[in-house]
This record gives structure tokens, C-alpha cells and sequence, in this order.
């Protein structure tokens, strides 16, 4: 695993854009060979989609021959709702690339089957031969999408309660108001995100100390999900130096060492 430590958040976002747009433009992706991306939603990569925006207007990364396949969506929550993660990713992101609309994946949990839609996903990223990056945050509890605690580190597709903890972390988008916050989710498994070829995990803040401290120095452990790209042949972590606070001194000189010449 690649732990980089950038100065701040907006280092960091910056750093995570370079990487997806230095990824997709190595592959030189066409219509009958696309580069297919995992997005995850929430806060943390909200820089990186603006450095995204900003490097595709100035014509430096294309996504026109990329397809994406967002990680996870709320049950029951309208797609019109400005708090489901469709409204999120064409207001931040989606609505403001050139990207065509039919390159975009993302779980429906409207959906009347929704066990049917789990495994349909599963079959439409199978078709594209898999997903090249896979860029994720995480939870404070360390969840990865809505792999929650106890979550298998073999999961797929599927529906899944989500925890309290994570209720309330998220009602600050429902009028901090818990009951306003959809109880399940629809989330590729954790075994979905470690199948990508390359995971991107972005980790910024003091409250996301205790999962990077269980993401890099624990062990690998279905009560802090994230742990689990430990067994990734190319996993990467992107954080700030808030994030750091609980990681041993040693650990972090270690990766600022062999980090030093990775811009
Ligand atoms: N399902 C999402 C996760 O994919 C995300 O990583 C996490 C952290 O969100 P934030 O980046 O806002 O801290 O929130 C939600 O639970």
C-alpha cells in the first residue's frame, strides 16, 4: 500500500485529480476500449472533483471515452432529492464534464427489485472488463462506500442497514435531523471495490485519524472495512496531515520517506 501524505485538503484533492487524470490519459481509452472509474460521493472528494472540472475545461484530461460506476446510493430516497448521491454527482461533478450521459453508472434505490439491480450492477462493471480505478472515502468508523463494520471483506452488490454512527455522521445533509437520513443503502461490496485494478482512497481530517491508524497500521479486520485494502496489489492512500494524528511517528517519517520523490 501507498500512503501519501500531502500538506492539506487542498493539496491533497489536487494530487487525487492529477492521479484519476494521469490514469486515464496513460490508458488512452476509446469508445471500443473506455477507462472505467469508481466515484464515491460525500465530502472528501469534493476538491478533487473541482481540480477534475478545472483540468477538463483547460482540455488536459478527457472523459469521454470513460465510464463510471459510483459506489453506493440510498433506498428510497427520490433521485430528485438534492441529498441523493445521483443529485450529487451531476451537480459536483457529472453536469460540468464532457462525459456522456450513457457513460454513467449509478445504482438505483428506487429500483422494485433491488436485489435484482445489485446483481445487474455486478454484471454491467463485468462487462467492461472490470474497473481500472476505483476512488473511495472513508467513513470515521472506517467503512468503505457503506461497507459498514462487520461487513465481509468478500462482499458484493447488495443491500445494507447502515449504522448509527454513520446515520448521524450523514444527517448533516438532512437538517442534522437522524430521522430525515434513509436507514439503507445500496453499496458495491467490499470485495466489488478490491476486484478494481487500482484503489484510491482519500482521507482528510482529524475525524478520519482512527480509521487511517486502522486502514495502514492495523490488521486487516471486517470492523474497519477500509483495512481490507491491505490485500490489494495496488492500493492507495491519499491524506492529509490532519488525517495522521494517531498514525505511530515512525509510520509517518516511513511513508513521507518513500514518498519523497512522488510528486
Ligand atoms: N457512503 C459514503 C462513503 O462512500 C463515504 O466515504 C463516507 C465518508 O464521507 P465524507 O467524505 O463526507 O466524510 O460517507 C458515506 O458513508
Amino acid at each position: 500500500m501507498r500512503v501519501i501524505i500531502e500538506r492539506d485538503y487542498q493539496s491533497l484533492s489536487e494530487w487525487a485529480a492529477n492521479y484519476v487524470a494521469q490514469r486515464i490519459n496513460q490508458f488512452q481509452p476509446s469508445s471500443e476500449r473506455p477507462f472505467v472509474l469508481g466515484l464515491p460521493t460525500g465530502s472528501s472528494p469534493l476538491g478533487m472533483y473541482k481540480a477534475l472540472i478545472e483540468l477538463n475545461r483547460e482540455g488536459k484530461v478527457s472523459f469521454r471515452n470513460v465510464v463510471t460506476f459510483n459506489m453506493d446510493e440510498y433506498v428510497g430516497l427520490p433521485e430528485s432529492h438534492p441529498e441523493s448521491y445521483h443529485s450529487f454527482m451531476f451537480n459536483n461533478f457529472f453536469n460540468h464534464i464532457d462525459i456522456p450521459k450513457e457513460n454513467i453508472h449509478i445504482l438505483n434505490g428506487n429500483a422494485s427489485d433491488l436485489e435484482a439491480e445489485c446483481g445487474n450492477y455486478e454484471k454491467q462493471i463485468a462487462s467492461y472488463g472490470g474497473i481500472d480505478l476505483f476512488v473511495g472515502g472513508i467513513g470515521p468508523d472506517g467503512h468503505i462506500a457503506f461497507n459498514e463494520p462487520g461487513s465481509s471483506l468478500t462482499s458484493r452488490t447488495r443491500v445494507k442497514t447502515l449504522t448509527t454512527d454513520t446515520i448521524v455522521a450523514n444527517s448533516r445533509f438532512f437538517d442534522n435531523d437522524v430521522d430525515k437520513v434513509p436507514k439503507t443503502a445500496l453499496t458495491v461490496g467490499v470485495g466489488t471495490v478490491m476486484d478494481a485494478k487500482e484503489v484510491l482512497i482519500l482521507c482528510n481530517g482529524h475525524n478520519k485519524a482512527r480509521a487511517l491508524h486502522h486502514a495502514v497500521e492495523g490488521s486487516v479486520t471486517q470492523m474497519w472495512t477500509i483495512s481490507a485494502l491491505q490485500m490489494h496489489r495496488h492500493g492507495i492512500i491519499v491524506c492529509d496531515e490532519a488525517a495522521t494524528d494517531e498514525l505511530k511517528v515512525g509510520t509517518y517519517r516511513y511513508f513521507k520517506d518513500i514518498e519523497r520523490n512522488n510528486l
